[in-house]
């Protein structure tokens, strides 16, 4: 289970207390995610019961926060899904529990679709945009943390623990991405607040409907075509029931494309370099899975992410047939 603070029943409640939530009535540890403290908390409040989210972040600090909270609160604002930070009586969104960082945002309705059909992906590759648009205006600046220069950085630390053929294969794809971002196109992409982590398992759904986005704790400024890149080779593959396949799904990322072009039209630069920031989304989970399987932070981190899954989205997305690709872009100017 992902607890790795223990919350004493007492402090949560006063916490809920002083974002008027309510009084505490359960507090309960959330199973699933690797990266932060989870609890289900539910209160009592004028004879209601609502349940919020309360977060302890492990990993990031009380410098890098305020950047993702407030980034969910201008989105909430405008009107994406997003759970939304409570705040106190002096309008501060990010708290102290255990001496660490944290956050209660409220909880949104529904499961996650790790089965997703066309229709699915429609809605993601819709709000994506959405989200995109609305962050326009956002206020604040933060990199991609998890961008090139950690990239670089991370390379040289996991290739101790890569065949060579591996080996091979990464320090490749990192010149190449090194040469990418040197290239004029690159620096045509529209840029701004991007997700960075929109995986299946960080949307929720009920009956079909697309009811919020969560997790945005890998948020930054980065390339709006990165952040459709990372959606394209989670959603938009083919599922086997252990993320063993991996391969492009056309249909499915026709239907996200199209759905997110519906809504903000790829500019010539991102078009071009689609195939780039595929590549470039694979190697990123890719590195990031290999430093937790190899480097764990914590002996009692709950099992991390298969990291040859990433391994095989890349070898595929360096392989992918140019026309698949362009078929891809040409469904929606058909449509258009
Ligand atoms: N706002 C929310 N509304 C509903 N459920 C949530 C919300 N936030 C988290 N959850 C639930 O808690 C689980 C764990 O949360 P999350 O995925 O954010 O974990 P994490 O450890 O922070 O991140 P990671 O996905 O990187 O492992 C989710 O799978 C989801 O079921
Ligand atoms: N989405 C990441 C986990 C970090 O949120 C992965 O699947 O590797």
């Amino acid at each position: 289970m992902a607890v790795y603070t223990e919350v004493p029943f007492d402090e949560a409640a006063a916490l809920l207390r002083a974002l008027n939530l309510g009084e505490l009535t359960e507090l309960r540890g959330i199973h699933g995610g690797i990266e932060n403290t989870n609890y289900f908390v539910t209160t009592e409040r004028e004879g209601q019961h609502e349940t919020h989210v309360l977060t302890v972040f492990e990993r990031l600090g009380f410098e890098q926060l305020p950047y993702y909270l407030h980034f969910m609160k201008h989105l909430a604002g405008k009107g994406i899904p997003v759970p939304e930070p409570a705040a106190d009586a002096q309008g501060e969104i990010l708290h102290t529990l255990q001496g660490k960082p944290a956050a209660v945002v409220n909880k949104l309705r529904g499961h996650s679709e790790l089965a997703p059909t066309e229709s699915h992906c429609r809605a993601v590759g819709d709000m994506l945009a959405r989200l995109h648009l609305a962050g326009r205006d956002f206020g604040m600046s933060q990199p991609n943390l998890r961008g090139l220069p950690w990239w670089n950085e991370t390379v040289p630390v996991v290739l101790p623990h890569l065949s060579a053929s591996q080996s091979a294969l990464i320090r490749t794809e990192l010149a190449y991405q090194n040469h990418v971002a040197a290239l004029p196109a690159y620096a045509a992409l529209p840029r701004g607040p991007v997700h960075a982590d929109l995986f299946r398992d960080n949307v929720m759904f009920e009956d079909g409907e697309l009811t919020g986005f969560f997790d945005f704790y890998f948020a930054g400024n980065d390339s709006f075509l990165f952040d459709l890149a990372v959606c394209l080779n989670d959603w938009c593959i083919r599922h086997s029931a252990d993320d063993s396949d991996g391969q492009h799904d056309a249909a499915l990322a026709q239907a996200m494309a199209s759905a997110y072009q519906a809504v903000r039209p790829l500019n010539a630069a991102e078009r071009s370099l689609l195939p780039a920031m595929l590549r470039a989304g694979a190697l990123r989970f890719w590195l990031s899975r290999l430093w937790d399987w190899h480097l764990p932070r914590d002996a009692s981190m709950l099992k991390p992410h298969d990291p040859t899954h990433f391994e095989r989205v890349l070898r595929e997305r360096v392989g992918l047939a140019p026309d698949l690709l362009a078929s891809l872009l040409e469904e929606h100017s058909l449509a258009a």
